[in-house]
């Protein structure tokens, strides 16, 4: 059986998402306002004779026409102007809404396109702890850091599950982002072989990393900051179970996601389990919704 078969339930309009799913997803940029306004990478794409759409919800994306240079093989690209970056997946970053001068963890960042998101978001100043437990995906992360000049990130090799804060001298984190490893089913249209290979069994191992790290991030962040949970995978057991988990063993809130795209609020009830009522503010992004690839994305505040 197709495994999307198993979000008929809960799915809107379920032949429009499995539509959605089988078509090529659009391919996107994000402007690097680290190096370049938005008008300026926009002049720099259209000397270069690339066509591109811009996105309303969010001005600093550009979305390529199918013909022409993929989002890495520009000019623009090449001097860290723009970065290849599905549309859905800028969403956690602004969710998580950085100030200038933070301490940000992101857990799993690597290759680092929401870690240097973050580093534009907070105008490059501040900390942005990027951890990945993958070293060889840390030296992507490396080069793509030093590309787009975005200074403010330090790059860490651990087990984002029993992080250690001690080795910069300080206690706890205003932020966290939290994109952890997932089943991927919502990048159907970007890698249509996504789904081979997948498993239950899969879903349920890799729901064990994602509950561990979220709730590290959580107990990380100071009282009063946020923590955005995010995975590209429509499965309620690495989505809605593991932000309900946190929820019952640590002392964090749910907030309601707010961003122009259109989503389906999370669901309360999967499969004869129940979970807290707040999970309706996390979002669902699906890809009939906006034309984007897919994505969950909950927003929790620590402490009262
Ligand atoms: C969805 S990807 C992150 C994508 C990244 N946030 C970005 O925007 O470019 C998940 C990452 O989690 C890392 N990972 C898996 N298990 C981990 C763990 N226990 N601790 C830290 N990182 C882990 C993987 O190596 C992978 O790079």
């Amino acid at each position: 059986m197709d495994p999307l078969e198993r979000y008929r339930p809960i799915v809107d309009d379920f032949e429009a998402f499995l539509a959605a799913c089988r078509r090529p997803l659009p391919r996107a940029v994000r402007v690097n306002t680290i190096k370049a306004t938005v008008e300026r990478a926009a002049a720099v794409l259209e000397r270069e004779g690339v066509e591109f759409e811009r996105r309303g919800w969010n001005p600093q994306l550009f979305t390529l026409a199918e013909e022409g240079p993929g989002p890495g093989s520009t000019l623009a690209s090449f001097h860290g102007l723009t970065y290849g970056q599905e549309e859905v997946s800028t969403v956690p970053p602004l969710v998580l809404d950085p100030e200038p001068g933070e301490r940000v963890w992101d857990a799993c960042a690597a290759p680092g396109g929401k870690a240097t998101q973050l580093a534009a978001l907070m105008d490059d100043s501040g900390t942005i702890i990027a951890n990945d437990d993958n070293l060889g995906r840390l030296s992507a992360l490396r080069f793509n850091a030093e590309r787009l000049g975005a200074t403010a990130l330090a790059v860490t090799n651990q087990d984002a599950r029993n992080y250690s804060l001690n080795p910069f001298g300080f206690d706890e984190f205003d932020r966290a982002l939290v994109d952890v490893p997932c089943s991927c089913e919502g990048t159907i249209r970007k890698n249509p072989d996504t789904l081979e290979g997948w498993s239950m069994d899969h879903v349920h191992s890799v729901s064990g990393i994602q509950r561990d790290v979220l709730r590290r991030a959580v107990q990380a962040t100071r009282e009063g900051g946020t923590v955005v949970y995010s995975t590209c995978t429509f499965a309620p057991e690495e989505n809605e179970a593991v932000v309900n988990e946190a929820l019952a063993a640590e002392d964090c809130r749910l907030r309601e996601v707010d961003i122009e795209l259109e989503y389906a609020p999370g669901v309360t009830e999967w499969e004869g389990d129940e979970y807290d009522p707040s999970l309706e503010r996390a979002a669902r992004i699906y890809p009939h919704h906006n034309n984007t690839g897919g994505f969950f994305v909950a927003k929790l505040e620590v402490g009262a």
